[in-house]
């Protein structure tokens, strides 16, 4: 049996947790769907999805730069339509310690979550078990409600009624956190075999892979679809131990997470293997890159800031770019000619969002070493936002997690047409000024020769160094070599050969063989 079919085993017939199709990921999601019906007489609507969040006291949403509870909730739900599905109604809850650990929710809330999805408010006695009871008495430890929580229900109820919620029609609860093994089983439980669960890691999990083009991209998130999937395997052969209770069956329950267990192994190891070779074929390939000595500059930011556009813009490069979270998986890099003739190298990368799953961090860090060697990294950010600053701050974070915190960045405040109020607007000038950020508008154009001299000015200061030297005539070619790796300030013919004062990179600098170095 491959992994696939295990994990098909436990998250239902259609293979993975929300059932995407690739085909109904897209904007005509309803209508293909509706087609299909049509032609094949089956319902194969989008999945209806019910969003779930809580926030824990302790977080200060107010203040700017960090996505309260509604923000992350409305992001969520980008990801479910991103994923082909529909969101159908939404729930809160402020928790003064945050998620509790048996049940994310607490009990009342539960209940109300089980109205939403058609069922019963209380669970028919026989659905309880001592597992059950052992959880409750979590809970009461665990948390009590903010006293704030009147108010937050009074918005989360607004939001709600915004929804058609058909209460029997709710396919799917997503969380907005991961769930612990735990959290899910009893989640599981309480909500019955009619509704799925699933969480916001296996959901970004199942949007990557759907998307991931490359070879190496498909491998990174299998690789971290293992890893989500390790620790809860025992959760889908327990339901066979509680029903039935007799000593025969527990063991054979036993028996299979091991052979699962097993099979898991083998698959990660095989794995393992694929990308280690992939990863020494990465390595060659940016040996002879170093060789050309051409500067890397990378573009990071938050999903749908506009990274791909840029690339395209500067480099008529033809990336898919579009207005769907992590439209780009894998790294695209292109050649482009800076206005002073200074070649670069602009490697296009995924993008971050907040919560980003770390077994994602882990797999993709292959790819992103490339980011790693940057000489600049191009932060891209939708100033238009209003939750740019906590999409700064997540990227920073982010990047600090990959070792690439000390790298030189740019700040690129992009989609600034979106801003169409003239004091927001200068406020943002303002407010650039003193972030060092370039402000900037891939669809109109506008502010793109400004950042491609302040990445020219960068690259200048933080990679080459200044030399003044003298080129005999018979190594003449070198100078076109000069031209493309750094810059000449000034070029003179003497009587034995070229003075030429250029700005060059560290590497080029040292080559005393062929050039007599004059200071
Ligand atoms: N109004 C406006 N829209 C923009 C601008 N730049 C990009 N967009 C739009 O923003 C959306 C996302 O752009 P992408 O270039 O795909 O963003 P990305 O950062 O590559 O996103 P991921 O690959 O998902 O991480 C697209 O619909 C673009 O058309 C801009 O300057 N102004
Ligand atoms: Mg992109």
């Amino acid at each position: 049996m491959s992994w696939e079919e295990i994990i098909e085993r436990r998250h239902g017939a259609r293979g993975t947790t929300l059932a995407i199709d690739a085909s109904s990921a897209t904007d005509a999601t309803v209508g293909a769907g509706r087609e299909r019906e049509d032609l094949w007489g089956w319902d194969a609507r989008p999945e209806r999805v019910v969003v779930v969040g809580v926030a824990g006291k302790n977080r200060s949403y107010e203040s700017a730069g960090e996505f309260d509870l509604e923000d992350s909730l409305d992001e969520l739900e980008r990801l479910v339509n991103t994923a082909g599905c529909e969101v159908v109604g939404r729930m809160t809850q402020r928790l003064a310690r945050g998620p509790a650990p048996a049940t994310y929710l607490g009990s009342g809330k539960i209940g109300e979550l089980r109205e939403m999805c058609g069922l019963p408010r209380a669970m028919e006695a026989d659905e309880e078990d001592d597992d059950e009871r052992e959880d409750d008495e979590d809970d009461e430890i665990f948390w009590e409600d903010d006293e704030d929580e009147d108010e937050d229900e009074e918005r989360s109820r607004d939001r709600r009624n915004g929804f058609r919620v058909d209460a029997a029609a709710v396919d799917i609860v997503i969380f907005d956190d991961e769930l612990s093994p735990k959290q899910a089983r009893n989640l599981e439980r309480k909500l019955g075999s009619k509704v799925r669960i699933c969480d916001r890691t296996a959901l970004i999990l199942d949007i990557f892979s759907q998307r991931a083009q490359t070879a190496e991209g498909q491998l990174q998130v299998e690789m971290a679809q293992l890893e989500y999937e390790m620790p809860r395997l025992t959760k889908m052969w327990s339901h066979l131990e509680r029903q039935s209770g007799s000593g025969a069956v527990k063991g054979m329950g036993e028996k299979q997470i091991e052979i699962d267990k097993r099979l898991l192994r083998e698959r990660k190891s095989l794995l393992n293997a694929k990308i280690e070779s992939m990863r020494t074929h990465r390595e060659q390939y940016r040996q002879k890159r170093k060789a050309e000595r051409v500067p890397i500059v990378s573009l990071a930011g938050y999903t749908n800031a506009g990274k791909s556009s840029l690339l395209n813009k500067l480099t008529n490069a033809e990336v898919l770019a579009e207005d769907k979270l992590f439209a780009t998986l894998d790294p695209t890099t292109r050649r482009l000619e800076l206005a002073n003739g200074m070649t670069v190298l602009m490697t296009d990368t995924v993008g971050f969002i907040q919560k980003l799953p770390t077994q994602l961090v882990a797999a993709f860090r292959a790819t992103l070493e490339e980011v790693l060697e940057s000489s600049l990294i191009l932060h891209v950010v939708d100033i238009s936002s209003d939750l740019s600053e906590a999409h700064m701050s997540t990227v920073d974070s982010v990047l600090d997690e990959l070792d690439a915190g000390e790298i030189p960045q740019l700040l690129v405040w992009n989609k600034i047409d979106n801003v169409l109020d003239e004091e927001e607007r200068l406020e943002i000038e303002i407010a650039a000024e003193d972030a060092g950020a370039v402000v900037v508008s891939t669809l109109t154009g506008e502010g793109l020769d400004a950042l491609q001299d302040k990445i020219v000015e960068i690259i200048k200061k933080r990679t080459l160094s200044r030399c003044e030297m003298l080129i005999p005539y018979e190594r003449g070619a070198l100078i076109g070599e000069i031209r493309r790796t750094g810059f000449v300030e000034s070029e003179e013919f003497l009587e034995n050969g070229t003075r030429v004062v250029a700005h060059l990179p560290v590497g080029m600098a040292r080559r005393k063989d062929v050039v007599v170095y004059l200071t």
